[in-house]
């Protein structure tokens, strides 16, 4: 597995772009520190944050997804490369990645590299996607590591990566699309949105779980007390 914090690869020519898609309900410092270190780690230009809006192979977000882009944008506030993207969240029917990274494709242009990023666990799922196969033609493939989420992967799952496992990121970006790196982050968080839903609703704080702007939001709005 590549330590995304011990080294760092020569900058090169050609745009290198994330989609780092999520429901962001909300986004907190999980998401956040994972996108700086993966823009960091492979010298990225781009990383968009792109809030589902509807996400697929899940229960509908808790609250609106024009609330969830206004709190991942106060998040991104002028961090350096990362972008909130709202494609997703004007497009009806289920937020399909392969959709997203398609649109992505069209704007960078063949020749640019690609990722798309997901965490473990939703890489566990990656078999389940809307048309899997069709994703690594599309773009490479980064999974973070989730603390809390591990276990073996299943066989669908290792039949789909089988042959596109790569140790380097220069080995991921002599490709445009096709292969697929797993990342460890120096700042490896265990915060979930299910925990600072919960912890809303039972009326405890989560200054430092999310941006302080983000928790702000969250206690004016009240969202997620019900
Ligand atoms: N703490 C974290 N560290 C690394 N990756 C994360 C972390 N939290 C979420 N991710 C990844 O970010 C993407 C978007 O996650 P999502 O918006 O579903 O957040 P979540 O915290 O997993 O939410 P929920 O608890 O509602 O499932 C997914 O690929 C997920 O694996
Ligand atoms: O395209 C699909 O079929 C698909 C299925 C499940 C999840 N995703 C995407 O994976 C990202 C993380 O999903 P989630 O549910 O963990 O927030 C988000 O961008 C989803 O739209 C995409």
């Amino acid at each position: 597995m590549f330590d995304g914090a011990s080294r760092q690869v020569t900058k090169p020519a050609s745009t290198r772009v994330a989609m780092f898609g999520g429901t962001y309900d909300p986004v907190h410092i999980g998401h956040l520190r994972s996108a700086v270190e993966l823009r960091e780690a492979l010298m990225l230009d781009h990383v968009h944050m792109v809030p589902a809006h509807v996400p697929p192979h899940r229960n509908d977000p808790a609250i609106s997804g024009q609330s969830r882009l206004e709190m991942l944008r106060l998040g991104i506030g002028d961090t350096p490369g990362l972008i909130a993207d709202d494609r997703e969240l004007s497009r009806n029917g289920p937020s399909y990645s392969v959709d997203t990274l398609a649109c992505l494709r069209e704007a960078y242009g063949d020749g640019a590299c690609l990722i798309m990023a997901v965490g473990h666990d939703a890489f566990l799922k990656l078999a389940q996607w809307h048309r899997p196969e069709r994703l690594f033609e599309l773009a490479n493939l980064v999974v973070i590591d989730r603390p809390g989420h591990t276990g073996a992967l299943p066989h669908e799952l290792v039949d789909l990566i089988r042959e596109r496992m790569v140790e380097t990121p220069e080995a991921l970006m002599a490709s445009p699309a096709g292969r697929v790196l797993r990342m460890a982050l120096s700042t490896a968080l265990p915060i979930s949105a299910t925990d600072i839903r919960a912890r809303c609703r039972r009326g405890e704080s989560i200054r430092y779980l999310v941006p302080d702007a983000v928790a702000s939001y969250l206690e004016v709005s009240g969202a997620y007390r019900e």
